[in-house]
């Protein structure tokens, strides 16, 4: 049953040289003759990576896989293999397993929804209008990271979760470490502990004082002060760093396809499947992992009851079985069923939220600037490719 493999030492990170939005190609060769093959891990753990579309899809769905952080292996290099959660809290549901998942999931659940979200169109065109306009003010040429793409997710999850924008700074410094594998364990010991204090704090006064917003709502229900600083942490952890990165690398993306760009522009109407399309082509969070609880018999390969699987989104959103010509960024194309929120239960809880701010977003920019353009060559765009969520850290540009 057992066929050989290819065995790697390493899990392959570099994208080809002039790609910026391509996954590494020894991932893309790999799935289509081995969409599943042993890794050993930077830990040592003799492990497994999955490339291809379905067998990703199939582990995160398999309640035989978990996702405990206690079980994980990290694939990527440095000490985010060994991060713990804040300090005195029980942990992120995001590394946890039903039940228990299920129970802080339940509680959130209803404050995400399609309809909650979309309600915050009007305040989210706001933001993104004043974005705009100091943008406009500020004159051409102009750091898109700095200017839009990371200032309005982070302002938005300020808001919704009820945490002090003004305080944007602090955070935006803390959360940098905690997703660079190889930034040194010591400083993202020190940016979980100063980013759990603040929140264990700001939890403790909401209680005192409940507020009209998310963690204001969650303090009236059974959830303990420290249950709440570690959903707190991960919200916010999770709101800041990953719509803003779609925003720049998205337009990154736009900008180097023109004809694409240029039907978009002619029929607003096709944002909405645009967006799909790019959360599939650029999968900014590409490499996941889950551990086997059990013996687990997956495309005629034997998992072992302890080891684990890497997964990488990134090859499994360019799997040519699922999408047609997968290399090819189509913004006309179908993209529905892409794995760039994940699957199963833990599929992004903030996905609608993501795609509401994409949207106005990426309108309002392409209406504002007509002429806009990258405003240094490509290949001199910093790429965050030290960071297990992907994008960029600048993109200069430019309009008439
Ligand atoms: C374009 C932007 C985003 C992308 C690409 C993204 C991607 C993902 C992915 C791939 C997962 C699954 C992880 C896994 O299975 O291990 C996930 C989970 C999660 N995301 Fe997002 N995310 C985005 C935006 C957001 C935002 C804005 C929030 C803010 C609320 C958020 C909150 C979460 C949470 C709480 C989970 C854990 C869900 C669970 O374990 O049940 N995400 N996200």
């Amino acid at each position: 049953m057992t066929k050989s493999v290819p065995h790697l030492a390493e899990l392959p990170l570099e994208r080809p040289p002039g790609c910026p939005f391509d996954p590494p190609a020894e991932l893309a060769s790999l799935r289509d003759e081995h969409p599943l093959v042993r890794l050993t891990f930077p830990d040592g753990h003799e492990g497994w990576l999955a490339t291809g579309y379905s067998i990703v899809r199939s582990i995160v769905a398999d309640p035989r896989f978990s996702a405990r952080q206690e079980l994980i292996h990290s694939p990527l290099p440095g000490p985010a293999a060994m991060v713990t959660p804040p300090p005195a809290a029980p942990g992120m549901f995001i590394k946890m397993d039903d039940p228990e998942h299920g129970r802080y999931r339940k509680l959130l659940t209803g404050k995400f929804t399609v309809r909650r979200m979309r309600l915050l169109t009007e305040r989210v065109e706001q933001v993104v209008t004043e974005h705009l306009d100091a943008m406009e003010r500020q004159g051409s040429p102009a750091d898109l990271v700095a200017a839009f793409a990371q200032p309005i997710p982070a302002l938005m999850i300020c808001e919704l979760l009820g945490v002090p924008y003004a305080d944007h700074e602090f955070f935006r410094r803390n959360v940098a470490p905690l997703n660079k594998p190889d930034a040194p364990l010591a400083e993202q010991e020190e940016a979980i502990n100063a980013l759990g204090e603040y929140l264990y704090r700001l939890i403790v006064a909401k209680r005192a004082e409940p507020t009209d917003d998310i963690l204001g709502e969650l303090v009236t229900t059974e959830l303990t002060d420290e249950e709440l600083t570690s959903i707190a942490f991960l919200l916010l952890g999770a709101g800041l760093d990953t719509t803003a990165n779609m925003l720049a690398l998205g337009t990154f993306a736009l900008l180097r396809h023109p004809d694409q760009l240029r039907a978009l522009r002619e029929d607003p109407e096709s944002l909405e499947g645009a967006i799909e399309e790019l959360l599939r082509y650029l999968t900014i969070a590409h490499t996941g992992a889950r551990t086997a609880l059990e013996d687990v018999e997956v495309g005629g390969q034997l998992i072992k009851a302890g080891q684990a699987v890497a997964l990488s989104a990134g090859a499994a959103n360019r799997d040519p079985l699922k999408f047609p010509e997968p290399d090819r960024l189509d913004l006309r194309r179908n993209a529905a069923g892409h794995a760039a929120f994940g699957h199963g239960v833990h599929q992004c809880l903030g996905q609608q939220l993501a795609r509401v701010q994409m949207k106005v977003a990426f309108a309002g920019l392409l209406a504002r600037f007509p002429s806009l353009r990258l405003a240094v060559p490509a290949d001199e765009v910093p790429l965050r490719t030290d960071s297990d969520i992907y994008g960029v850290y600048a993109l200069p540009v430019a309009w008439d």
